[in-house]
């Protein structure tokens, strides 16, 4: 083993303060290399034949398709294994030539590296990859794992705790299954999981809600295993009773309707003190200072003077913290729009590297009478799509066919399509239901609010929806899942 100064990088100044380490070590499937440890992670180059591994084969040359390098924001794990074989050549699967190359497996200490690579057919979907070298010297392998640890606890971002939430029921009711296919993944990265498997729908929505953020400040993090409306719920727990902003501005003459229900004060003043300090223009966000222009200060504070990153501070348990999504559900629009890949072993991979994206998170808030006759705001949040009307109604029939998994979508939806009164009468007279007007029934046939403007106001049969997309500055560190973009 040969441990080279940092002036092998001359010209680089921080390059140049971190000592190279370098070893001769065998690679599985690739024979003896020169592993070097740079200052941004790992390199080796293959000593059998000068220009990185290969022999060749009726005078073809046969280059194993491995890499020959890792960055170290690309691991997530790293190990000493037991004893093992290390096979010296990747030559098993060609024909003839197998037998004619000289592969032999050596018993040795070895280390393992756990990093990914990206699917050639699709490069946001990412596998899982491994490492193995062999070394006779089990210090030897041991000095290498601690020297890759040191580097790997020096990226930022990465989680060390995190509450777990499974839905069993999610998508072909594999919740369960589909979390403990990723788990070895936050074993092997030694994230320590606090696992809920929820019961019951709302579950997780009573935990993230009565949880205190001290209890939160322990984790990094919380993850969804299940689908989109199982990591809806989980955010709605967590805003409901933390997002305190007001609600956002009304149209003059619903203002009007409200200031002449005298039970309804209290909100119509809430709704025209947005209005007097917002300008659609000049900010289209929804200015984080109304919080306290409107003496709405239930984050504690009513002295006007935090900032951003201190209203984030108050809001979130801890800085790190971040929300996470294993897509097992039905549809996982979510995921979609984060890793790119409907595939939990990538969404795994991304938290555990602590990759981020920040994704926007929507208020939706409907104004409803109550049966005292008081206009009451109901509140709710989406991070990806809200639906009413006949939306609304398939979701409500698709609840009942839930063992059918994510056909019953497709079912419930015909059967409410069929069910339509109108329909039906058009059949009884002998209409062509290819003539059939929807939008006559639904006065919003197929509601779903998935291009969110920052501002919006609808008047859905006679009631009133607004929905604000909570500013991406202001929630900042809310809305970043434990993702990174997908490939463009
Ligand atoms: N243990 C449970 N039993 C029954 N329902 C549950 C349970 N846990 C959560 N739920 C509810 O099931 C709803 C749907 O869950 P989820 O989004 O995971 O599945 P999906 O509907 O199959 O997927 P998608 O939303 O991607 O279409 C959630 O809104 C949640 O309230």
């Amino acid at each position: 083993m040969e441990i080279n100064g940092g002036d092998c990088n001359s010209g680089d100044k921080s390059q140049a303060e971190t000592s190279v380490l370098s070893s001769k070590v065998s690679l599985n499937h690739v024979g003896e290399v020169t592993l070097t440890l740079n200052s941004d992670g790992l390199s080796w180059k293959s000593l059998d034949s000068g220009d990185n591994g290969g022999s060749t084969c009726l005078g073809i040359k046969l280059v194993p398709d491995i890499p020959t390098e890792v960055k170290f924001s690309d691991i997530y794990a790293v190990e000493v294994a037991d004893s093992g074989m290390i096979q010296e050549s990747n030559l098993t699967s060609v024909g003839e030539c197998f037998l004619g190359n000289e592969s032999h497996d050596s018993e040795m200490n070895h280390f393992i590296i756990h990093s990914f690579q990206k699917s050639k057919s699709q490069a946001c979907l990412w596998i899982v990859a491994m490492y193995s070298f062999g070394h006779k010297d089990l210090q030897t392998c041991q000095m290498w794992v601690n020297k890759i640890n040191d580097s790997l606890n020096k990226e930022v971002g990465r989680p060390r705790n995190l509450l777990v939430f499974v839905h069993p029921m999610s998508g072909k009711a594999n919740g369960r299954r589909t979390w403990e296919h990723v788990a070895p993944i936050f074993a092997r990265a030694k994230i320590n999981t606090k696992v809920i498997v929820t019961q019951r729908a709302g579950h997780a929505f009573d935990v993230m809600k009565s949880t205190t953020n001290e209890e939160l400040n322990s984790y990094d993090g919380v993850i969804a295993v299940g689908g989109d409306g199982f990591f809806n719920e989980i955010l709605n727990g967590f805003l409901s009773s933390r997002h305190k902003a007001p609600f956002p501005p009304a149209p003059s003459d619903f203002l009007d309707t409200l200031r002449n229900d005298v039970n309804s004060l209290d909100y119509a003043s809430n709704v025209a003190c947005s209005e007097t300090h917002y300008n659609k223009e000049s900010d289209p966000l929804l200015p984080s200072s109304a919080h306290n222009e409107l003496g709405l200060s239930p984050l504690g504070t009513d002295d006007g003077s935090h900032s951003i990153d201190q209203e984030i501070e108050y809001l979130l348990p801890n800085q790190r913290f971040r929300f996470g999504i294993i897509p097992a559900g039905s549809t996982d629009a979510i995921v979609i729009c984060t890793t790119g890949a409907r595939d939990p072993i990538t969404s795994a991979l991304h938290i555990a590297l602590g990759k981020r994206v920040c994704l926007d998170v929507v208020q939706v808030v409907r104004w409803k009478t109550t049966s005292t006759s008081k206009v009451e705001p109901c509140v709710r949040y989406a991070a990806s799509f809200a639906g009413y009307g006949f939306y609304g109604d398939v979701i409500t029939e698709s609840e009942k066919y839930r063992w059918m998994g994510p056909k019953r979508y497709d079912y419930a939806g015909t059967k409410v399509f069929l069910r339509h009164r109108h329909l039906t009468q058009l059949a009884r007279k002998g209409g062509n239901p290819l003539d059939f007007n929807f939008v006559e029934h639904y006065k919003t046939p197929a509601f779903t609010f998935t291009s969110f403007g920052n501002e919006s106001v609808w008047n859905l049969d006679g009631e009133l929806f607004q929905a604000h997309k909570l500013s991406a500055q202001v929630f900042r560190g809310l809305v970043c899942l434990f993702a990174s973009g997908p490939e463009v």
